[in-house]
């Protein structure tokens, strides 16, 4: 039976794409397959830009799960934290690190059977297991994206080497550029700003859990 590793679990509201606003239980998985976490190693990474610490079990709620009910069972207990018994609409976002490292068959179906919606946050470089309910691929340049269908495609933008017209012919219900975090923020944001003007099939996704002091 698998276990999983994972850094932290909160509820929030989440942030990013077609979702933003929407209460949410994040569970954030250990561990990614473009970068170390170690900052050491970001210049030389595949994925350079990432904003999130998923290295090792050490946030709230993180550790190791011996199996997918005893995780599935934790996410539970902590949606349901503040909420009537029995309120509808339980959603979960898989996040990490890379998700789609460690998420199975045998997870999807414990948190389904929790009446959990499932959507997954994932860099597209592995392919989903069936059953997730709402899929965003967000590609890093230089990668090779195996995952070319979902229902949302964010960009992170700029980024120098991807080519957002090529995607448009992936089977994606939903075309977003998000504005790069970090050193050059303003830039980034009148570059996506700028982008979405030009390409009508795009739209702007922003952080906004950023902007309120949300995690
Ligand atoms: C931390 S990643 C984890 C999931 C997965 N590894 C991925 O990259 O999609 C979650 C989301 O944050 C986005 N992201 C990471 N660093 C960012 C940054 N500096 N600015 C804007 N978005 C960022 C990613 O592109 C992805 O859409
Ligand atoms: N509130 C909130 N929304 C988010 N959407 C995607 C996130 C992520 O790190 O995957 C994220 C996050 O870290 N926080
Ligand atoms: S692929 Fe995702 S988790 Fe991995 S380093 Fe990039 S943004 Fe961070
Ligand atoms: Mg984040």
């Amino acid at each position: 039976m698998a276990s999983y590793a994972v850094k932290e679990m909160f509820v929030t509201l989440q942030g990013e794409g077609l979702n933003a606003g929407r209460r949410a239980l994040f569970m954030r998985f250990s561990g990614c397959n473009l970068w170390s976490g170690r900052e050491e190693d970001r210049a030389g990474a595949e994925c350079t830009f990432c904003d999130t610490d998923f290295v090792g079990m050490n946030g709230d709620h993180g550790g190791r799960y011996a199996g997918a009910d005893e995780l599935a069972d934790k996410a539970s207990a902590l949606w349901c934290e503040g909420l009537e018994e029995g309120a509808p609409c339980a959603f979960v976002v898989l996040t990490g690190g890379e998700p789609l490292l460690q998420v199975d068959a045998a997870l999807i179906d414990a948190l389904h059977a929790r009446n959990f919606e499932i959507a997954v946050e994932t860099n597209g470089t592995i392919a989903a297991p069936p059953g997730i309910d709402w899929i965003c691929v967000s590609p890093k340049a230089g990668t090779e994206i195996v995952q070319r269908s979902g229902d949302e495609l964010k960009l992170v933008w700029p980024q120098p080497g991807v080519d957002p017209d090529a995607m448009e012919s992936w089977a994606f219900r939903h075309h977003l550029v998000q504005p790069m975090d970090g050193p050059g923020q303003v830039d980034n944001r009148n570059a996506a700003l700028k982008f979405v003007y030009q390409h009508p099939r795009w739209r702007l996704s922003l952080q906004t859990h950023k902007l309120i002091g949300l995690p």
